[in-house]
């Protein structure tokens, strides 16, 4: 198997915040020891509640912000100091998209003038080259000539974030980092633009991590995919067994309450509880006092990430003792 284009290595990020009435100071841990290797050509999704610490872990991802601890390697080759020139260099094949196009742009600035933006700090080819190639861009993600003529505030939500993409592929990036790229548009408009990174990362070979909060979303696009709560992955595995079958309680949950199109909906499982706070994590494992299936050990220490199968690893103290809930059992048969 070839290496992975980009390889994480127990990750941790914590914040400095000030919690109660006295305005102490604490570590808000945000990313608890993430491992996660994203293969050539996939796409992975990462999955959770707000707060989970997607964004957080994308953003390491990318060198936009250095771990405490643990490793990110892109390329075989370790991640260079943030704003460093190799690290300038490096972020060519890297690009993020996030969740607001009208903030990713300049509203003073036509569409145009923003995807030619590298060729113009690069210095790539002549004027007239440089203005075919912008055309190009805007073509491959739907846009026409015209369109890019027009200002942000002119166009709509969905073809501002095509305008993101294509800006986004004007260095050739080998890497895309997608968070939360279609939560702000209309569903209709979502599928199109989910559509579009289908197909650009089939064309272009992309790899992407792709966070979302939306399981419908993660379903359409992820070969893999990833659970976190609280900092950590508690799942991880080929997108389609996963939703099929999930084994971990919260990935259970989640499932549940997401239906996929033509597969048979099992009873919903309801999340009760206080939703994952990071500034006040619970003992053991984390998920424990949202779990119906929790048991003394889960109050006390907190699962790892284990491979069950080839394709599937799960953190729960159930897997261990072998008593996988039914329901993920009778799914997986
Ligand atoms: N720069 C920061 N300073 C302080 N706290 C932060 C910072 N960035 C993130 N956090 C905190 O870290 C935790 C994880 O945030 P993160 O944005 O990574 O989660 P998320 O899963 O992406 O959720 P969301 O979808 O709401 O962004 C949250 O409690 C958040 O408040």
């Amino acid at each position: 198997m070839t290496a992975p284009l980009v390889k994480v290595d127990a990750i941790v990020r914590s914040y400095r915040m000030r919690t109660g009435m006295f305005g102490r100071v604490t570590d808000l841990r945000a990313v608890d020891g993430v491992s996660l290797d994203i293969r050539r050509g996939e796409t992975l999704g990462l999955v959770g509640e707000s707060g989970s610490g997607k964004s957080t872990t994308g953003r390491m991802v990318l060198g936009l912000e250095a771990p405490d601890s643990g490793s990110v390697a892109f390329d075989q080759a370790a991640m260079p100091t943030t704003g460093s020139p190799a690290w300038r260099s490096q972020r060519a094949r890297m690009q993020m998209i996030f969740q607001d196009p009208l903030g990713a742009l300049d509203r003073r600035w036509t569409i145009a003038r923003q995807v030619r933006e590298p060729f113009d700090i690069h210095a790539i080819g002549d004027d007239a080259s440089r203005a075919a190639r912008t055309d190009e861009l805007l073509l491959s993600v739907g846009l026409s000539h015209d369109q890019g003529l027009r200002y942000p505030h002119e166009l709509s939500g969905g073809q501002r974030q095509r305008a993101v993409i294509a800006r986004a592929l004007a260095t050739r990036p080998d890497f895309l980092v997608c968070d939360e790229p279609v939560s702000a548009l209309d569903v209709s408009i979502q599928a199109q633009v989910i559509n579009l990174l289908i197909d650009l990362q089939a064309e272009l070979g992309l790899t992407m991590l792709f966070i979302s909060h939306d399981l419908r979303v993660v379903r359409q696009i992820s070969r893999r995919v990833a659970v976190m709560y609280l900092g950590r992955i508690v799942e991880l595995g080929d997108a389609d067994h996963l939703f099929a079958a999930p084994q971990h309680p919260y990935t259970r949950a989640l499932v549940s309450a997401s239906p996929a199109p033509g597969r048979r909906s099992t009873e919903r499982i309801v999340l009760t509880g206080d939703p994952p706070n990071p500034a006040a994590r619970p003992a053991g494992c984390a998920f424990h006092p949202r779990c119906s299936h929790a048991f003394a050990r889960c109050r006390v220490e907190s699962p790892t990430l284990v491979e069950i199968t080839p394709d599937r690893s799960v953190a729960c103290h159930l897997i261990d003792a072998g008593t996988v809930p039914a329901a993920a059992s009778e799914a997986a048969a």
